[in-house]
């Protein structure tokens, strides 16, 4: 089984404005609802290209019941823990740039913090756990650590997809998968990167400190995967950009939709780049036929 976990799921609200003025009345032009954050949009994607899987997490109010609708819509099973807050709206505005606003999210009582390690400690050997997206503020930062060893106890393989204080105490821990961007790697190491020689040589660091496979992605700039034997780099391939929001999910997707059906690392990071490219080209994220079609296009080579 692959369960994703969500603790602070959005509804992502994306809209084109032409010329964006800041201070200024803004009209839009285009506007999308999608259910987001990371871990859902790791499930929306498995789903897309075949994986069965379980969506767990938190949600309230009025956004979460649009969340849980849109995923039955999508025939993907959740069993997410019901909050008393409202699910937050995060706000993506397509301009000449992409300018992104993530809100806190609602309180998660202990009690319902509970009701999560519970389910995670009901996961079996050989199910996969995502642990994907910010740690609310009403939860410790080290949520994932915990979680980590709830898997460790279990055999659960843990992919994580976090960044600041998460991202800093997850490192070390046994992981599956971990995949910062760039920005996170730099922001973990105190440094910025900016090359491919930068992230390899950080993501080393991250595979030695307990990561199985470590994958960089570096936006239009290509990504780095790094396993005990290897480290690549891939390019991206080319296309026009509609909306990136979800192309690293999109990723983690890809990577462990490829490895459970071939258990082979270099097609699944070839895998996991077509994804997330296939995303960055859709308004929404991809589907399977537009990741298909990028598969050809995707060439890694030796770093
Ligand atoms: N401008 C782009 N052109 C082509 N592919 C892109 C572009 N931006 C992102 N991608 C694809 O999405 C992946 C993840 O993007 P990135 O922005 O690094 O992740 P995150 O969403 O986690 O910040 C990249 O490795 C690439 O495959
Ligand atoms: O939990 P965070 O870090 O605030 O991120 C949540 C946001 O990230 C997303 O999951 C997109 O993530 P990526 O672009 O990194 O793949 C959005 O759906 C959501 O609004």
């Amino acid at each position: 089984m692959i369960f994703t976990c969500t603790l602070n799921p959005s509804v992502d609200y994306v809209i084109h404005v032409d010329t964006f003025t800041p201070g200024g009345l803004n009209r839009g032009n285009k506007t999308f609802y999608y259910p987001g954050g990371k871990g859902i949009n790791v499930s929306r994607v498995l789903n897309r290209l075949g994986r069965s899987n379980t969506a767990i997490g938190f949600l309230g109010g009025f956004t979460g019941d649009f969340i849980k609708n849109e995923l039955t819509k999508e025939n993907i099973d959740h069993q997410f823990i019901a909050v008393n807050g409202t699910t937050r709206v995060n706000m993506k505005l397509k301009s000449t740039d992409e300018t992104e606003i993530n809100g806190p999210g609602p309180e998660i009582t202990a009690e319902q913090q509970e009701q999560l390690f519970k389910q995670i400690a009901e996961m079996s050997e050989g199910d996969y756990l995502v642990a994907a997206g910010s740690v609310p503020s009403t939860i410790a930062t080290d949520f994932y650590v915990q979680a980590a060893e709830l898997c460790r106890q279990n055999g659960v393989k843990m992919i994580a997809d976090t960044s600041s204080n998460a991202l800093k105490e997850i490192v070390g821990r046994e992981l599956f998968l971990v995949k910062p961007n760039h920005h996170e790697l730099g922001e973990l190491f105190d440094t910025a990167i900016t090359t491919h020689e930068q992230a390899a040589h950080y993501g080393k660091q991250l595979q030695q400190k307990g990561a199985r496979h470590v994958i960089i992605s570096m936006g239009g700039n290509g990504a780095i995967y790094i396993n005990k034997d290897t480290c690549l780099r891939a390019n991206v391939p080319s296309g026009q950009v509609k909306n990136t929001v979800g192309s690293g999910d999109s990723m983690v997707a890809g990577f462990l939709s490829s490895y459970v059906k071939t258990k082979d690392p270099v097609l699944s990071f070839k895998t996991a780049v077509a994804a997330g490219s296939a995303t960055a080209f859709s308004d929404d994220l991809c589907e399977q036929e537009d990741v298909e079609a990028l598969l050809s296009k995707i060439t890694t080579e030796a770093l």
